[in-house]
């Protein structure tokens, strides 16, 4: 579990994000949703150890983060997974080698058990008879598996995901939100999602903190997002078409 208590930021006196508290559960992806520019990028950053907050703590399974000592930072971040916007894969590496890249850097693992690890990751995220290719060669989809593949390949505890959805079709977006939700549950693996995507909302939702102007307005689920009595949350929603029409609007 993360927690993450009373987070404040400011940039050039600008306050970009304002006291924002709140649980990430284990075993399942945890949503921060808002509209662009809102703070959920920088409160990722905060959460991840990117960007200090000016104010405020987060933990990690009970370990302070910020408070902790060179070595604690080093081990938490070790039970780090990251899938970045894009993939953010390496071009000039191979799928096998973008997807080994963190076993090179952070184990002592021999090439034999990194070449297990790697395949059992590709396999698990769908991918199998890519290990050669390059990225130029594979689809969108495919690289944000890749993607997955990499930042579960040191077995993390934690996961964190910047609009894995971005640039994807509706249909293959809702292959890697389930492929997110399955990895989170089997593994047990604390994930944190950043999105603004409703159709991952209504897919996935299972816990989800609204940001609006930097502050928490509200926490729910997707069983409960339609009907809040928040209105910044209510224009969010129902700005999209889909949500708008089930409305009646
Ligand atoms: N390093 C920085 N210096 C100054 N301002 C910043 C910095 N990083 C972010 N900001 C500002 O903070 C605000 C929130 O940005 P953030 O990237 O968190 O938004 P977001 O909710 O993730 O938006 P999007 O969905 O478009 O990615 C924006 O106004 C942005 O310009």
């Amino acid at each position: 579990m993360i927690k993450i208590q009373s987070i404040t930021k400011s940039f050039h006196d600008r306050m970009i994000l304002n006291d924002v508290s709140g649980t990430f559960e284990k075993g399942k992806p945890n949503l921060i949703i808002g509209a662009s520019g809102t703070g959920k990028s920088v409160l990722l950053k905060c959460i991840v150890g990117l960007s200090k907050p000016d104010f405020g703590q987060v933990f990690y399974d009970g370990r302070d983060f910020y408070e902790g000592d060179r070595d604690l930072k080093i081990e938490i971040r070790r039970e780090m997974g990251m899938l970045f916007q894009g993939g953010a894969l390496f071009d000039s590496k191979t799928v096998e080698q973008n997807v080994m890249f963190p076993l090179d850097v952070l184990t002592k693992m021999s090439s034999e058990e990194k070449l297990d690890r790697v395949n059992f990751c590709l396999k698990r995220v769908g991918l199998e008879n890519v290990n050669r290719k390059m990225p130029s060669e594979i689809s969108g989809g495919m690289k944000k598996r890749v993607g997955i593949a990499r930042a579960i390949v040191n077995n993390p505890n934690y996961l964190f995901c910047d609009e894995p959805n971005s640039g994807l079709d509706p249909q293959t977006s809702v292959l890697i939100d389930d492929l997110i939700q399955d990895i989170s549950e089997e593994f047990d693996i604390t994930t944190i999602v950043v999105t603004h995507d409703m159709n991952s909302v209504m897919g996935i939702g299972e816990r989800i903190m609204f940001i609006f102007k930097g502050q928490k307005l509200w926490e729910g689920t997707k069983d409960n997002i339609t009907h809040s009595n928040v209105k910044e949350l209510d224009d969010f929603v129902f700005s999209n078409k889909v949500m708008s029409g089930l409305r009646g609007k």
